[in-house]
């Protein structure tokens, strides 16, 4: 049995997530989307014989649909997913869950008032193949024990993270859960600056203490030209592992030598996001949830909070957590 999945929002992400699907995920198939463009939405479905729904809810709603994939904007996800939650569909929900911590606890709320988790978040990073080793050296014990991490993340230009503050909850929000993720451990506290005073602050530098004491930074630049370029080295007591880009080939042209850079998140993330959707996919058929929960969407969204007001007031902030509902034990 294949798992019947609507995609609401078929933009950049949206039809990578179909084209991904129909092409590599042999557990699922597309059966309705539903984009406010409606000449998109038809554009995108048409190639995988899927039909176009009426509207998001119309989509969630439609016994043609099993599962939902949320590739909306941002402001969309959080009732987007407590409509899923409502009708009893697992749910893929882009990342952030929400653009404020109070939104994204309402999602959390409704999962533990249903008793159930649905919601998967697509902080895909967890599933990329340099992000798993870079976690499984620190669990073996290959680089000791961890002390720093330092983390990249520049866009060639971002539509998505267009305002200061949405470069933190839109972009940085990938290192607020990979940190996360990676250390196994809870971040405490949280400075953000930008060397731009006025207008878009951007770029942006955090500089972040986890509850264990290890130390991160992160530069987010979602503006860089030059293209989009992630990258990250776990510092430990005996080494250091990193995080190398797959690159399927290098160049020598005009006095260069070197590889190229991706243009955007699809084309470098693409290995990701096709092991993510396999793994929802074949997780909503067996009803349960194994990737990164509502819980760690609401936990990014947290810290992500605490990174607007230090961005604002220039200090560095507490980021304030509530102990994990059972639920997400
Ligand atoms: N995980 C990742 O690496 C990743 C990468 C890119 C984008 N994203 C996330 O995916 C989401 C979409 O980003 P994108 O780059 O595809 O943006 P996009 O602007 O390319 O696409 C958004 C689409 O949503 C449609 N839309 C707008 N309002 C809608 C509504 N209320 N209901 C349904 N459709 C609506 C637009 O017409 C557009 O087609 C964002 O939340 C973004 O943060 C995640
Ligand atoms: O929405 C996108 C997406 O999440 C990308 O992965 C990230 O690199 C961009 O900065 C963001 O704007």
């Amino acid at each position: 049995m294949s798992l019947r999945v609507g995609v609401i929002g078929v933009g950049a992400m949206g039809a990578d997530h179909i084209n991904t699907i129909s092409t590599a995920v042999p557990a699922a198939r597309v059966s309705e989307v539903y984009d406010f463009d409606v000449d998109r939405a038809y554009a995108v479905a048409q190639p995988v014989s899927a039909g176009v729904a009426g509207s998001a809810e119309a989509l969630i709603d439609s016994s043609a649909v099993d599962a939902v994939i949320i590739c909306s904007p941002d402001h969309t996800h959080a009732d987007l997913a407590k409509a899923c939650i409502a009708a009893g569909k697992p749910v893929l929900c882009e990342k952030p869950l929400a653009v404020t911590a109070e939104d994204s606890l309402s999602v959390v709320d409704a999962e533990l008032a249903a008793g159930r988790q649905l919601v998967q978040l697509g902080f895909m990073r967890r599933y990329d193949p340099g992000y798993r080793e870079m976690r499984d050296a620190l669990r073996n014990g290959d680089i000791g024990e961890a002390r720093m991490v330092h983390c990249v993340h520049r866009n060639a230009s971002s539509h998505t993270s267009s305002t200061s503050e949405g470069i933190v909850t839109g972009s940085m929000v990938h290192e607020l859960d990979i940190v996360r993720w990676l250390l196994d451990d809870e971040i405490a506290t949280i400075r953000v600056e930008s060397p731009v005073a006025e207008g878009l602050r951007d770029p942006q530098l955090a500089t972040i203490q986890m509850r264990s004491g290890v130390l991160v930074s992160v530069e987010v630049f979602v503006n860089a030209a030059y293209g989009y370029d992630v990258r990250c080295e776990l510092v430990g007591t005996s080494g250091t592992v990193s995080l190398v880009p797959p690159n399927p080939s290098s160049i020598r042209k005009a006095g260069i030598d070197g590889v190229r850079v991706r243009d955007d998140f699809i084309g470098r993330f693409s290995d990701a996001y096709r092991l993510e959707l396999s793994a929802w996919a074949e997780d909503a058929l067996n009803g349960v949830v194994h990737g990164p929960s509502a819980w760690d969407g609401y936990v990014a969204n947290v810290v992500a909070a605490s990174g607007v007001a230090s961005l604002a007031t220039g200090g560095r902030q507490n980021v304030p957590l509530d102990p994990r509902p059972n639920l997400y034990s």
